[in-house]
């Protein structure tokens, strides 16, 4: 469904000396630097996959997902989507696909909600039955059956993204690029957005393709994750053996009442104060510590977790895979 080989996208961005005089000079003779946002990146994606790109802040995930939605040509590598080449921005292709930008909107801010998906659905042919059956599916999936006959300006931000969401799906896509779905919303909100996506997915066997810093999305949706770091690939696989190459322990927090000793013996001490003890232990010796823990007087509480994945991911973006646990 996804093909990507050698993918590289280069920017040419303007740069001029600091002073009035540089500016000046600039208008007459620009100077030019290039930046390799994409650096020969490859992989493929199976129809029906949920997967996610991730990256520290400028690694070229938004720029990747602009070449796969066609926005942005490729410097250079073969590209195809649904046998497409995204760059040719056929007609067929763009039907087939949606790129949904949390921080781009698309609804007309002074028209009630459905006169915005009346327009898409001329702009995309869509025909009249299916567009309203399939509006009426959406409706009732997101729940907004009560506002789409406001203006979008009297929308709180997720009643409109939810809006957005269904704007970007009324052509039925195959393929879904979601660029930070959930960026500003609420808990509640985020939940719904992830529940809809899901049930899309399942329901129309779509490929989606998300990005975002909100690890809470990555780990219900995604089972494989694509890492990117300054525009290469570092990682593309299943995110358990993620988890596992770069974590082999459970952090452990207790409560306690007098001052515990030597609790070296047990794991890494990662802090200690007010009768509160943070300790990371080897996972494979779970069993056998925190029953010896416990024995002691003093614990009053004990609370086991795994290492978040907020925390795995920021390991892999400092460290790369050759994070070495303690
Ligand atoms: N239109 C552009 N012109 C020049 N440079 C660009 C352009 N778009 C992106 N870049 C640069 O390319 C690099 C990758 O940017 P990109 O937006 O793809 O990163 P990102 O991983 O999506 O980051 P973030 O998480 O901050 O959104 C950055 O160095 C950025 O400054």
């Amino acid at each position: 469904m996804i093909e990507a080989q050698r993918l590289k996208r280069v920017y040419k961005v303007a740069v001029r000396d600091k002073g009035i005089k540089a500016a000046f000079k600039s208008l007459f003779q620009a100077k030019y630097t290039s930046v390799e946002a994409v650096k020969g990146i490859g992989f493929s994606i199976a129809r029906g996959e949920i997967v996610a790109l991730l990256g520290p802040n400028g690694a070229g995930k938004t720029t990747t997902l602009k070449m796969l939605a066609g926005l942005v040509h490729p410097s250079e590598g073969e590209l195809a989507v649904n046998g497409f080449k995204p760059f040719k921005r056929d007609r067929s292709f763009l039907k087939s696909i949606s790129l949904l930008m949390g921080n781009r909107k698309r609804l007309n801010w002074n028209l009630p909600v459905v006169d915005s998906f009346e327009l898409y659905k001329e702009l995309y042919d869509i025909p009249e039955q299916e567009y309203q059956s399939f509006l009426d599916e959406l409706i009732e999936l997101m729940d907004v059956a009560e506002i789409i006959q406001r203006p979008v300006r009297n929308l709180s931000l997720g009643q409109r993204m939810k809006c957005e969401i269904i704007l970007s799906l009324l052509h039925k896509p195959q393929v879904l690029f979601l660029d930070e779905p959930t960026i500003g919303l609420d808990n509640i909100a985020q939940k719904n957005i992830r529940n809809f996506i899901k049930e899309y997915n399942k329901r129309y066997n779509a490929t989606v393709i998300i990005t975002s810093h909100n690890m809470d999305d990555i780990e219900s949706l995604c089972k494989r994750v694509l890492i990117i770091n300054r525009g290469e690939l570092v990682y593309d696989g299943d995110m358990k053996r993620l988890t596992d190459l770069v974590s082999n322990e459970k952090r452990i927090v207790i409560t306690c009442k007098d001052n515990p000793i030597n609790m070296e013996q047990y794991g890494t001490v990662q802090s200690m104060e007010d009768g509160r003890i943070e300790l990371l232990i080897e996972r494979d010796r779970a069993v056998e510590i925190i029953p010896a823990i416990m024995t002691n007087p003093w614990v009053q509480d004990i609370d086991i977790t795994n290492i978040p994945l907020t925390e795995i991911i920021e390991r892999v973006y400092t460290y790369g895979l050759s994070y070495e646990p303690k």
